[in-house]
């Protein structure tokens, strides 16, 4: 039995979370957040020292890859709010990784292919229990090739440090505008020009730029496009 799945790549903030999500509840579909994990393996590294904020510094690729391969990692539906939780050695991970730092080290640890290669059959077995939404840099280049519907969704550099602003402002914490595009600046070019599944459009994608889109013209768009992929929606 094969199950759909729907693709949603880009850069960071260009809007993938929030819009698959909607996709996910609308089509009571399963949903990956394939950056979680990467942003796991990041903070695990960081804690065992073998990466730190300054993304100059070398990182011991071995040892990367021994504590990639010691974490059990799995994915777990709570029944409380929809989601599914991601569990690590028997911890539910949460709000801990959603923050630019963490997302640094995701990045830093993202170039590597061994811990790729160690990361793939996790995200591809959620395809494989009901259909599913996933959202990352790859979803659809590498580890989806075969995918229903492709959507490589992205927004000015501008426009996404502008997002953070005020989802940080939002949450009472100090959002500096130019320092958040400077952090966003240098992620993207470390996810664009990586040797191993840079961020970039399939070639089937369809691309959309939110830059001037507000999040429910997006989801329409994106809705618009799964229908005419044969995506059925009942709702
Ligand atoms: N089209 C839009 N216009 C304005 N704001 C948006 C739009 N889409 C999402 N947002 C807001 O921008 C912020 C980032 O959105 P979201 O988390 O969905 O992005 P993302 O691409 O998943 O980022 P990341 O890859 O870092 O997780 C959130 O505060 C969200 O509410
Ligand atoms: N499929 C993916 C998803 C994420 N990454 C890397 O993780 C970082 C954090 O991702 P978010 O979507 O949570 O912001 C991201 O900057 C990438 O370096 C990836 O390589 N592949």
């Amino acid at each position: 039995m094969r199950y759909p799945v729907i693709c949603i790549d880009g850069p960071s903030g260009a809007g993938k979370g929030t819009v698959t999500w909607r996709l996910a509840q609308a089509l009571n579909y399963q949903l990956l957040d394939s950056g979680a994990l990467y942003r796991i393996v990041g903070l695990k590294a960081y804690e065992a020292g073998l990466v730190s904020a300054d993304a100059s510094q070398p990182i011991d690729e071995n040892a990367l890859l021994v504590l990639t391969q010691s974490l059990d990692i799995s994915f777990v539906p709570n029944n409380d709010s929809g989601r599914v939780d991601i569990v690590v050695n028997g911890e539910a991970v949460g709000e801990q990784v959603r923050n630019e730092t963490v997302g640094g080290y995701a990045s830093q640890i993202a170039v590597f292919s061994q811990v790729r290669q160690a990361l793939l059959k996790l995200q591809q077995d959620m395809a494989t229990r009901s259909g599913l939404v996933a959202d990352g840099r790859d979803m659809g280049t590498v580890v989806f090739p075969d995918a229903d519907v492709k959507v490589f969704l992205t927004a000015s550099a501008e426009a996404r440090a502008q997002r953070r602003v005020a989802q940080l402002l939002n949450n009472h914490q100090a959002a500096d505008f130019d320092a958040i595009l400077a952090t966003i600046k240098a992620r993207d070019a470390r996810d664009e020009n990586r040797a191993t599944a840079p961020s970039k459009p399939a070639a089937d994608a369809l691309v959309i730029d939110s830059s001037t889109l507000d999040a429910s013209a997006v989801y329409e768009q994106v809705k618009a496009y799964c229908q005419k992929q044969g995506i059925c929606f009942t709702a």
